[in-house]
């Protein structure tokens, strides 16, 4: 089998995604997610431009070596361009060759390791009686786990809280949105608000909450030992953790759990996190992380430090890279819990996908291949517009982590 043809396809139907797509002589295709929140046009000339030439007339089989020649063969390592370049390639090769065995991928990867998939969802409130009605929504829908967001009382506008039905930090304009930020009242905020769940919703039910980078280790430890009373599943990126000795602090003082990984792009960025037991979840998946043969690395090595997965699985990551996770989530053994938003309905219909929600999970379906597709007349139908994450500033005008 030969690679014949690739290209990549760019569409918005809601929110900005970048797909490839590689064609082989035997007609089997493969599809990939490269979306990269607020920099798709980056990976797309990258593939393009640099990517492509070199995959026509390789083998399609040979998943590992492409990847290698890849990554060795930029002679520039890591960074989440280069990393959700070759992501994309590994998922659309691992799909074609899921295909040409007649088998859904998680059978190549070594078959399921569970009966499906739990994921957690997002309840965000403006307030927190608005964010309880959203946690009782999901748990009526079957959620297991569920992710609780709100509205801080001082601040306009905060990380995971909507103003519309459907949140979408990603505004459509040529430069990113301005928002404001402070520690200190959301510090206060943040254990009413489990309080409150706790109360209404009592034990039987995961929480967890995300702190989107926004402490510094010493208040992430304060954070982490004021939610203990509300037995979180996790607190998720409480600081930012290019200084992955951090979260030695953190540690120190709370038993809370810990994720962090979602913008991670390699096994180097989190090894002193997992050697060390710093972390409980590993929040990188497959789009971000260098796909399928990247991703199961860093999964064999947190297994060695009983540090389980918990995958990104935000909208701005396609459904391609969905229906991907969910057979590795199958697969893999030290799984954790999926992220799962939720697409909108127009995105749901440029990507036909097997994976279905019954009562809580996931489940990646039987197609063979990862299950997703892509429609491409009527991806067409939605031009890409520029949209970017907003920044955030402290009070003084200083710039904060968004
Ligand atoms: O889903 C999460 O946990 C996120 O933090 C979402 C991110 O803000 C989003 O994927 C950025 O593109
Ligand atoms: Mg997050």
């Amino acid at each position: 089998m030969r690679i014949t043809n690739a290209y990549c396809i760019v569409t918005s139907p809601g929110r900005n995604f970048v797909t490839l797509k590689i064609v082989t002589d035997e007609g089997v295709y493969g599809i990939g997610d490269a979306t990269l929140n607020g920099r798709e046009l980056a990976v797309e000339s990258y593939l393009t431009d640099h990517v492509i030439p070199c995959l026509i007339g390789r083998d399609p089989h040979r998943i590992e070596d492409i990847w290698q020649y890849l990554y060795k063969g930029a002679y520039w390592r890591r960074g989440p361009v280069t990393m959700s370049a070759i992501a994309a390639v590994d998922m659309a090769l691992w799909d074609i060759k899921a295909k040409a065995a007649n088998m859904p991928l998680y059978q190549l990867l070594g078959g399921k390791s569970r009966d499906g998939v739990m994921v957690y969802a997002h309840a965000n409130g403006r307030d927190i009686p608005e964010a309880l009605d959203r946690v009782a929504h999901y748990q009526a829908l079957g959620f297991k786990a569920i992710r609780v967001q709100t509205g801080v009382p001082g601040l306009d506008k905060v990380y995971g809280v909507q103003s519309g039905e459907a949140y979408e930090p990603a505004i459509r304009a040529p430069v990113p949105e301005e928002t404001l930020w402070a520690t200190e009242p959301y510090l206060d905020y943040a254990p009413k608000l489990f309080e409150a769940v706790r109360d209404r919703f009592g034990w039987d039910l995961h929480l967890l909450h995300d702190v989107h980078h926004r402490l510094t280790p010493i208040e992430a430890a304060r954070l982490g030992k004021s939610l203990e009373p509300y037995r979180l599943f996790w607190m998720e990126d409480p600081t930012p953790a290019e200084n992955q000795e951090a979260f030695r602090l953190i540690r120190q003082h709370t038993v809370t759990p810990l994720a962090v990984g979602e913008v991670f792009n390699s096994i180097h960025d989190c090894r002193e996190l997992i050697q060390n037991q710093l972390i409980d979840y590993i929040r990188a998946t497959l789009v971000h992380a260098g796909g399928i043969t990247h991703l199961r690395r860093i999964a064999a090595l947190a297994e060695l430090y009983q540090v389980r997965t918990g995958c990104h699985g935000a909208t701005d990551l396609s459904p391609v890279c969905m229906g991907a996770a969910l057979h590795f989530d199958s697969w893999v053994p030290n799984f954790g819990v999926q992220e799962y938003m939720m697409h909108n309905a127009e995105t749901d219909a440029v990507f036909p996908h097997a994976y279905s929600f019954k009562d809580g999970y996931l489940h990646p379906g039987e197609a063979p291949g990862h299950g997703v597709d892509i429609d491409e007349e009527l991806a067409k139908k939605y031009p890409y517009t520029q949209a970017y994450l907003p920044v955030a500033r402290l009070r003084d005008g200083s710039m904060w982590n968004w």
